[in-house]
C-alpha cells in the first residue's frame, strides 16, 4: 500500500462526516456486496457448530476422497472428513487470524509510525532505514522465522503474521504524521500544553482513521492469504484443525485422486481476499470525497514589494498610552521581555544562517504591540521562538525570553508545556487549520481547561460554553458539539480565540489572526481581542501585514525587516513621523483614505533571503536615502531606530 494513499483518504469528521461516507459506500454495489459477503462469513464463523452437517474432526474411512454427493455436499478428504463442515469451521480460524494479526500489526506499527513521524530527525532517519531493511526481507521468511522460534499455534501464527504487516502500518502512519505535525492544530495543541502522547493519540491519530481503515481492510485479506500459505506449507495450525490453508495443503497431495478437493478452500480463500480488497477500495473512494473545505481567503503570497494593505491606517491612528520603550532597562510591568534574540537556520552542511538577529521587544500588561513587516522579515520566526516552537533545522542561537520574569530559554519541553497554554495563548491566521478537523469544538476547548485549570469534565464543558458565549458564538451549549467545518471563517476564528484564552494566558500571540477575514469580521474580531485584553489584562503581540489593524488596535508597533527590528515606538508618532526609510516606505505603499493617488508607490526589490543580507544596513540596497557609509558597518538600534541617517532625514508619508 502506497504512502500516497494517505493524501487521498482524510478522516471523516464527526457523525455527519461518517454518515456522508456511509452514503457514498451504499452507492457502491460491489462494495456493498463484499461487505454483505464478509458479514455472512462472520455469521458463519459464529454459528458453524449449528450449521455444519458433521463434526469437522469425525473420520469415516468408508467415505474417503469423495466428490460432491447428497450426503457430503462438497465431498470428503483423505480421512473421510466432511469438506463442507471443515470449510465452515475453517472460517473461524481464517477470521480470527485475519483480525488478530491486523490488531497486532497496528498495535506495533501505529505507535512506532506516530513516534518516528512526530519526532523526525535522527529518530525518523533510523526508523526509515529500519523500514528499508524490513522491506528487503520477504514477509514469508519473517513468518517462517517467527514460527520456527515461537513454535506452531494460533497465537504464534497471529503474532507472526502481525509482525509481517506491522512495518507497513508504521510506514503509513509515519507518512501521515509527518504531514500532520506541521499543521497549525498540532502547534495549537502544543501551545495548549498537551503532552506528546496526548497530541499523538488524541490529535494526530484520529486523522489516521481513513488510511488505517483502508490499509486494515487490505491486510485482513492478505492475512487470510498468508495464513493459508503457512498452513499449506505445514507451518500453520495442527493438520487436524480445520483451516482453509490446511485443507488446500491436503488437496494438493490428493488432487490426483480427487480433483474437486482444492476447489472449496481455494474458492473460499480467493473470495474472502477479494472481498476485503473490494471493501478497502470502496472505503478509500468514499473517504476521498471527504475533503475539508478551506475557509476564508488564501494566505497572501510572498511578494517582493510593499504588500501592506488596509485603508484605515492613517485615519484610525489612536492615542497610545505612555508605554515604556525598548532597549532600555527591564520594565516593571513587562509580561514578555525578549532580549537579543537570534534565530539561526542550520544548513545540512552545518553552516548557520541568521533568520532573526538580535531582536529585543517588551510587552506590558494589557498592552497591544504590533509586529509589522513584509513577508520573510522574520515576524513568525520571532513568535515561534517565544512559543518554543521553532521549526526543524532552526535554533535559538542567542538571547533571553522572559515571561513575567521567568526565563523560557533552556526550559525542557515539559516545563515549556506548563508555560504554554497558561502563560501564552496563540491565534493563527487560518482558524480551520488551527482547529483539529476531527474533534468537536467542545472537546478541543475542554482540553486546555482540563490540562491547565484541572477542571472536571462537566466543569470544563460548562466553562467552554461560557467562553464560546464570551466570544460571541450564539447557542454555545449546542455548538460545543459542532465540528470546525460547521463554523464560518469569522466564527471559527472566535472559537480559536476562545481556545487561546481558555486557560487565561498572560500573553496572546495573534499571528495574522485577522488576515483571512472580511473587513467587517476583521473589525469584530479586533474589537473582541481589545475587549478581552481589557477584561483579562492580557498582553497581545499582534503580527500583521495590515497597517490598518495596527493603527486600530495597537499601542506600540515594531517594524521588522530582514530579521531585525528597524523601528519601534508608539503607533501614533511612528505612523505620522516615521524615522526609518523602511517604515516610511511601508506607510507610503499603504492605501489611505486621506490621500488620493493614481498609483501607490512600491518598494523596489524584495526582502533579501536569509544568508543574503547586505552588510551594514539590511535595507540599504532598496533605500532611496542610502549613502556609502550605510553598508560599511553594522547599524545598531539606537533610540528605537536602526538608521544612521535617522536624525537628518525628514520622512513624510501622508502628504504625498
Ligand atoms: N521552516 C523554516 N525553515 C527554514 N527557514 C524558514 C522557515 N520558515 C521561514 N523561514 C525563513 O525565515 C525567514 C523569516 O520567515 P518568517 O516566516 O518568520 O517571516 P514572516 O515575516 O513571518 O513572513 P510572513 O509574513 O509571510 O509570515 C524567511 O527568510 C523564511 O524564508
Amino acid at each position: 500500500m502506497s504512502d500516497l494513499l494517505t493524501e487521498h483518504v482524510p478522516a471523516p469528521s464527526g457523525s455527519a462526516g461518517s454518515r456522508r461516507v456511509w452514503r457514498r459506500l451504499v452507492r457502491q454495489p460491489m462494495t456493498m456486496a463484499s461487505i454483505a459477503f464478509l458479514l455472512l462469513l462472520v455469521v458463519v464463523a459464529l454459528i458453524a457448530p449449528l450449521i455444519a452437517p458433521y463434526d469437522p474432526l469425525a473420520e469415516d474411512f468408508d467415505a474417503v476422497l469423495l466428490g460432491p454427493t447428497a450426503e457430503h455436499l462438497l465431498g470428503t478428504d483423505e480421512m473421510g472428513r466432511d469438506t463442507l463442515s471443515r470449510l465452515l469451521y475453517g472460517t473461524r480460524v481464517a477470521l480470527l487470524v485475519a483480525f488478530g494479526s491486523v490488531v497486532v500489526a497496528m498495535a506495533i506499527g501505529v505507535p512506532l509510525g506516530l513516534l518516528l513521524g512526530y519526532r523526525g530527525g535522527w529518530w525518523d532517519r533510523l526508523g526509515s532505514r529500519a523500514f528499508d531493511v524490513a522491506d528487503a526481507l520477504p514477509g514469508m521468511l519473517v513468518g517462517f522465522a517467527v514460527i520456527t522460534i515461537l513454535g506452531r499455534g494460533l497465537l504464534n501464527l497471529i503474532v507472526a503474521i502481525g509482525l509481517i504487516f506491522c512495518m507497513s502500518f508504521a510506514r503509513m502512519t509515519r507518512a501521515v504524521t509527518l504531514a500532520e505535525r506541521g499543521k497549525l492544530y498540532v502547534d495549537a495543541a502544543r501551545v495548549a500544553g498537551l503532552r506528546t502522547p496526548e497530541i499523538l493519540f488524541l490529535q494526530v491519530l484520529p486523522n489516521l482513521t481513513g488510511p488505517l481503515l483502508v490499509q486494515g481492510a487490505v491486510f485482513l485479506g492478505s492475512a487470510i492469504g498468508v495464513e493459508a500459505a503457512l498452513s499449506f506449507l505445514g507451518l500453520g495450525l495442527d493438520s487436524e484443525v480445520p483451516t482453509w490453508g490446511g485443507m488446500l495443503g491436503v488437496a494438493a497431495n490428493e488432487q490426483a485422486q480427487q480433483p474437486f478437493l482444492p476447489f472449496p478452500p481455494g474458492v473460499a480463500i480467493v473470495a474472502a481476499v477479494l472481498a476485503f480488497n473490494l471493501v478497502s477500495d470502496g472505503i478509500g473512494d468514499a473517504l476521498a470525497g471527504e475533503r475539508r473545505k478551506p475557509a476564508g481567503r488564501p494566505r497572501r503570497p510572498r511578494t517582493g514589494a510593499a504588500p501592506v494593505d488596509g485603508a484605515r491606517a492613517a485615519a484610525l491612528v489612536k492615542g497610545a498610552p505612555g508605554a515604556a520603550v525598548d532597549g532600555g532597562p527591564t520594565r516593571p510591568d513587562a509580561v514578555l521581555e525578549v532580549r537579543g534574540v537570534t534565530v539561526d537556520l542550520v544548513r545540512p552542511e552545518g553552516e548557520s544562517v541568521p533568520l532573526v538577529q538580535d531582536v529585543s521587544l517588551s510587552i506590558g500588561r494589557a498592552e497591544v504591540v504590533g509586529l509589522l513587516g513584509e513577508s520573510g522579515s522574520g515576524k513568525s520566526m520571532l513568535a515561534r521562538s517565544v512559543l518554543g516552537l521553532l521549526p526543524p533545522a532552526t535554533r535559538l542561537a542567542a538571547g533571553s525570553i522572559l515571561l513575567e520574569g521567568r526565563e523560557l530559554v533552556g526550559l525542557s519541553e515539559r516545563q515549556l508545556r506548563e508555560v504554554r497554554g497558561c502563560g501564552i495563548g496563540v491565534v493563527f491566521q487560518d482558524p480551520m487549520a488551527a482547529l483539529s478537523p476531527v474533534h468537536a469544538i467542545g472537546s478541543q476547548l475542554c482540553e486546555p481547561l482540563r490540562a491547565h485549570l484541572k477542571l472536571s469534565r462537566p466543569a470544563a464543558r460548562e466553562r467552554a460554553a461560557e467562553l464560546l458565549h464570551r466570544v460571541g458564538v450564539e447557542d454555545p451549549k449546542r455548538r460545543l458539539d459542532d465540528y470546525p467545518h460547521q463554523f464560518s471563517g469569522g466564527m471559527a476564528q472566535r472559537v480559536a480565540i476562545a481556545m487561546a484564552l481558555a486557560a487565561e494566558p498572560r500573553l496572546l500571540i495573534a499571528d495574522e489572526a485577522t488576515s483571512a477575514l472580511d473587513v467587517t469580521t476583521q473589525s469584530q474580531v479586533i474589537d473582541l481581542l481589545l475587549d478581552l485584553r481589557e477584561e483579562f489584562g492580557t498582553a497581545i503581540l499582534m503580527i500583521t501585514h495590515d497597517l490598518g489593524v495596527v493603527a486600530e488596535s495597537c499601542d506600540r508597533a515594531a517594524v521588522m525587516y530582514a530579521g531585525q527590528i528597524v523601528e519601534i515606538g508608539e503607533v501614533k508618532p511612528l505612523f505620522s513621523r516615521p524615522r526609518h526609510p523602511y517604515t516610511a516606505a511601508l506607510l507610503a505603499a499603504n492605501p489611505s483614505d486621506d490621500v488620493e493617488v493614481e498609483r501607490l508607490p512600491t518598494i523596489p526589490g524584495g526582502v533579501p533571503l536569509a544568508g543574503q543580507w547586505p552588510s551594514g544596513c539590511h535595507f540599504a540596497n532598496r533605500c532611496t536615502h542610502s549613502r556609502e557609509g550605510c553598508t560599511q558597518h553594522h547599524v545598531p538600534l539606537a533610540d528605537d531606530v536602526r538608521c544612521l541617517r535617522a536624525n537628518e532625514l525628514i520622512l513624510e508619508v501622508l502628504k504625498r
